[in-house]
């Protein structure tokens, strides 16, 4: 394990470059094993969840190398084998081996994944999706077996809830299936469309994606014949506007798709910051006074539930009581003790967090702990605005999301570092 050591106080300022989104890329990293050629993606992000997902390839002899942000697979000397269960326990994304494997060979045996802890994460869904498609789903212990061994069979899926691992499995699985799948209630993130942009590049017949129905009909063979430009993280990005706008003296974030985060940009504009969005950047100035907001975090177009903690810091400035909602996962509230520690007045209860106006001066360097990747980044924009130092343990949450953080924070005159425990 790593932690994070912050001298805080510093005011920041310049310019940062948001890396691949990281959803997509630990979709599309599965979704390569689909294809019959080898594949290359770029603006791939430096976050562990890559790394281990290339220890998961290794292990089915698909071979990967990653360099300047250039990711190439080669899939076609793939084999099964035993995939490792702690590299597959070490993020969600691993379950996107699932459908993938499925859709590949027609059968899969992977341990549940892992990701971060942020309350109940049920795979009803997922399984649900490839026993529609023909699979038999059988579980022992922690371990999913998979089979399909008459194929996969085109059918129409009707997603009890918005779910985008639900839904992307159901795509890897559906994309080489015979037939036509149907999926209705799909989720509308940005990361699935990504997605389908890589298979149908490749050969894929998949329509309707960012709608809540998809048709996919199926198609033999995969080939790819160009480089996949992984689209820019919505996160990442968000988690930079809220640093800017809490202790910036003026910082511009470029690569950005401001489409993607007009749920959470027009909240912060309704706190009173003054964005400058531009068609691919967004300059954030200082902010002078910033009012209390209501947030509830919904499904793609709405507030993501990934941002509400990044945005916590910022809320903390403001004058009034905001309050948060996260409906998508209620227990995602591993920030809020450790917070407090630093000296912010935030509490939970009713199923609801609310942030009360603390004083910038009243922030305080602390021992803390990133329970996972957004309580981690709530606490880092923390200890940026607190005076003395931070330790954050546990920081490998951060580091598991967030592309060569400790270089771009230090390039906007931060002082961070990343140690071993
Ligand atoms: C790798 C990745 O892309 N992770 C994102 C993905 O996670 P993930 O794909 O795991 O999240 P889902 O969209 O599936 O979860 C949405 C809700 O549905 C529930 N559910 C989901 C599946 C299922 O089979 N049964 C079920 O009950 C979940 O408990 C949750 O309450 O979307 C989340 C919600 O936007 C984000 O926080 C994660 O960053
Ligand atoms: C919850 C998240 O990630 P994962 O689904 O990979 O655990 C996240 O990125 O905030």
């Amino acid at each position: 394990m790593k932690k994070m050591i912050i001298q805080g106080g510093n005011r920041l300022a310049g310019e940062v470059t948001i890396g691949g989104a990281k959803n997509s890329t630990v979709a599309l990293i599965p979704a390569a094993i689909l294809a019959d050629t080898p594949v290359q993606f770029d603006t791939v992000p430096d976050i562990l969840d890559v790394h281990n997902l290339m220890i998961i390839l290794e292990s089915m002899n698909v071979k990967s190398s990653f360099s300047h942000g250039v990711l190439d697979i080669d899939p076609t000397q793939i084999v099964e084998a035993e995939l490792p269960s702690k590299a597959i326990k070490s993020l969600r994304a691993s379950y996107y081996f699932m459908g993938a494997l499925l859709g590949r060979f027609h059968r899969a045996t992977l341990t549940f994944p892992g990701g971060d802890n942020i309350g109940p994460r049920p795979i009803d869904q997922h399984l649900k999706a490839f026993e529609a498609l023909g699979a038999t789903v059988s579980q022992n212990g922690g371990t999913v077996h998979l089979a399909a061994p008459n194929g996969l069979h085109g059918n129409r899926i009707f997603m009890d809830m918005v779910s985008v691992g639900a839904t992307i499995n159901a795509i890897l699985a559906a994309v080489r299936a015979e037939g036509m799948t149907v999926i209705e209630n799909a989720a509308r993130e940005p990361e699935i469309v990504d997605l389908a942009t890589f298979l149908n590049n490749m050969g894929a017949q998949i329509r309707g994606v960012g709608t809540d129905v998809i048709r996919i009909t199926g198609v033999k063979t995969l080939q790819s014949m160009n480089t996949h430009t992984i689209i820019a993280d919505r996160i990442e990005t968000g988690t930079y506007l809220s640093l800017a706008a809490a202790l910036g003296d003026g910082v511009m974030v470029n690569n950005v798709i401001p489409e993607h985060l007009e749920a959470y940009t027009s909240k912060m504009i309704e706190m009173g910051v003054n964005l400058q969005i531009d068609s691919d950047k967004i300059f954030v100035p200082p902010v002078k006074q910033l009012k209390a907001i209501h947030v509830k975090t919904m499904p793609y177009p709405g507030f993501a539930t990934d941002l509400q903690q990044p945005l916590t810091p910022l809320m903390a400035l403001a004058k009034g009581e905001s309050v948060v909602v996260d409906t998508i996962y209620p227990k995602r509230v591993k920030h809020i003790a450790q917070l407090q520690k630093m000296g912010m007045k935030i509490v939970a209860g009713d199923g609801k967090i609310v942030i009360d106006h603390t004083d910038s001066a009243m922030l305080h360097g602390a021992e803390v702990e990133a329970g996972e990747i957004r309580a981690g980044a709530s606490l880092m924009i923390t200890g940026l605005m607190a005076q003395g130092t931070t330790v954050i343990h546990q920081a490998d949450h951060i580091l598991r999301g967030y592309d060569r953080v400790v270089w771009k924070l230090n390039r906007l005159n931060a002082n961070v570092k990343i140690e071993d425990e």
